[in-house]
């Protein structure tokens, strides 16, 4: 007689309608809220199906340690990102490779370089740039954004390429910000409905659910840019940077297509991976201070006790600053630059706690919802660095928001040197400006509602507020900081 052997159930999820499963009730918008309150009702793994599609969403640290960390031999891979690579043209950047002999490549070359020791060498670029970030929210010329987006830019640009922003107008700035327009605005990484039948993408713009692949096409001279412009002025700039050491590494060899794609993406990939997430975070940062000017308060006094108002933050002083550290750590949990963190994907069946994950199934890591566990975190919706601090300095001993930087292999290779642009922008922030809501025409103030895109990154909606230099003495220390960078 023949056994048959009972595959475990699936993982719980809401009702699912015959053929389409959990098309209909989808959100198209802020889907890691949605995705959280569900998790409320069906668990922390969660099952939907999409038009035949296994979705599994992650909402605690438990369950994606357990799968994307412990079980990583099985969860390492990437879905079909059709509209991001195919359509939009980022089939270069290694965060979208299947798991295999060039991701590994480019992991490699990438990891060793970002390591937390090495990347001890590019505080100095992040000191200077945080300074003239300091200078240019001091000056008030242009929209703070601009100065965020121009700091986070500066950094990347010149650890991957050589190349320092100086100029308002530069190409580089232009480039970035159009690629971030892309990336905020695109849908979900790996979850539209041309992700899961590329069929589609031939469809015309009016087919239902093809519009994220109409707008991916109509912004992959973006991307195109964003890999091609930068490697080629860099291959004239004899400046040390990640691209220059690869390029040494291959001179003398003839070099094939993939040699040189593998260049263009390796180093694109700093640029793409680094700016746009930092300069959200740093956004992010400033309209929590809107909404809790209590942070700012302390962190001004925690500067002033520790550096008093004769220099500005270094990263020497890191140690004796822990505030500022737990307000880093605040921005990276209270909104993630990455909610949905990007996804894996299955590569053979597995069981986890009696539930069934079929091969193939798309693993989402809710960061957000994470985030929010108030298993884990008091009052989550609130920004309180305090919730870090040991229960002697009056806080909770919260843990650090470790999804915010995924898990795994495919763990966010640029996370040290994330924290520390943070940081120190954070500590240069407190030391110079202050942060204070905008008023309208009548004088009265304006509070931003907090509201973020949806995209596979994510920045606050605009918001606008009133940035001053902290005092007459702080402009002149920057401004003979800043010096050093016209010479
Ligand atoms: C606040 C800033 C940042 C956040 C929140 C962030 C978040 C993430 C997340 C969630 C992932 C996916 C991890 C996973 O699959 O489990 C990721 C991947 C990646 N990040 Fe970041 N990141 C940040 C900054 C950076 C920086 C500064 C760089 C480079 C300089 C960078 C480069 C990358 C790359 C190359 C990948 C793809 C890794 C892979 O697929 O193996 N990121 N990041």
């Amino acid at each position: 007689k023949r056994r048959t052997v009972r595959r475990p159930p699936l993982p719980p999820g809401p009702p699912a309608e015959p053929l389409i499963g959990h098309l209909r009730i989808m959100p198209s918008d802020q889907e890691e809220l949605v995705f959280h309150e569900w998790a409320k009702t069906y668990g922390d793994v969660m099952h939907l199906r999409v038009l035949g599609r296994d979705l599994i969403i992650l909402d605690s640290v438990q369950a994606a340690t357990e799968l994307l960390e412990k079980r990583s031999a099985l969860y390492s891979d990437r879905p079909n990102f059709t509209v991001y690579t195919s359509l939009m043209g980022w089939d270069l950047h290694m965060g979208f490779f299947p798991y295999g002999r060039r991701f590994r490549k480019h992991r490699k070359l990438l990891q060793s370089y970002l390591t937390q020791q090495s990347i001890v060498k590019f505080q100095p670029i992040q000191l200077i740039n945080a300074r003239y970030l300091a200078k240019g929210l001091m000056e008030n010329k242009r929209d703070f954004g601009h100065y965020i987006s121009r700091y986070a830019t500066s950094v990347v640009m010149r650890i991957a390429y050589g190349h320092q922003i100086m100029s308002e107008e530069d190409e580089f700035m232009t480039i970035v910000n159009d690629v971030a327009y892309a990336l905020n605005n695109c849908g979900p990484p790996g979850a539209t409905i041309v992700d899961y039948f590329p069929i589609l993408q031939y469809f015309p713009s009016w087919f239902p659910g093809t519009s994220y692949a109409t707008f991916a096409r109509e912004w992959k001279w973006a991307i195109d840019k964003l890999f091609n412009v930068p490697y080629e002025k860099a291959e004239s700039t004899a400046e040390p940077s990640f691209l220059h050491s690869q390029m040494e590494a291959v001179s003398g060899k003839d070099l094939t297509d993939e040699d040189i794609q593998d260049l263009k993406g390796s180093a694109g990939v700093l640029f793409a991976g680094g700016a746009d997430t930092t300069s959200s975070s740093l956004e992010t940062f400033v309209l929590a201070l809107l909404h809790h000017p209590v942070v700012q308060k302390k962190g001004q006094e925690e500067l002033d006790r520790v550096i008093g108002h004769d220099r500005l933050p270094t990263f020497e002083d890191y140690d004796a600053l822990p505030y500022i550290d737990c307000v880093t750590q605040e921005i990276l949990r209270w909104h993630p630059a990455t909610p949905l963190g990007v996804p894996h994907r299955a590569m053979e069946d597995d069981i986890y706690r009696g539930m069934f994950i079929p091969k193939g199934a798309i693993i989402f890591s809710n960061v957000k919802g994470i985030n929010l566990d108030k298993n884990v975190y008091t009052e989550p919706t609130k920004f309180n660095p305090s919730r870090f601090l040991p229960k002697s300095q009056g806080g909770n001993e919260e843990p650090r928001p470790i999804a915010t930087f995924g898990f795994g292999r495919r763990i966010c290779p640029g996370r040290h040197l994330a924290a520390a642009s943070i940081w120190i922008a954070v500590a240069t922030m407190f030391a110079t400006v202050n942060v204070n809501k905008a008023k309208d025409e009548d004088g009265n103030e304006i509070t931003p509602e907090i509201m973020f895109e949806t995209g596979l990154t994510s920045r606050p909606k605009a918001f606008s507020c009133n940035i001053t230099p902290r005092s007459e003495k702080a402009i002149r220390i920057v401004a003979r900081e800043c010096e050093s960078l016209y010479e």
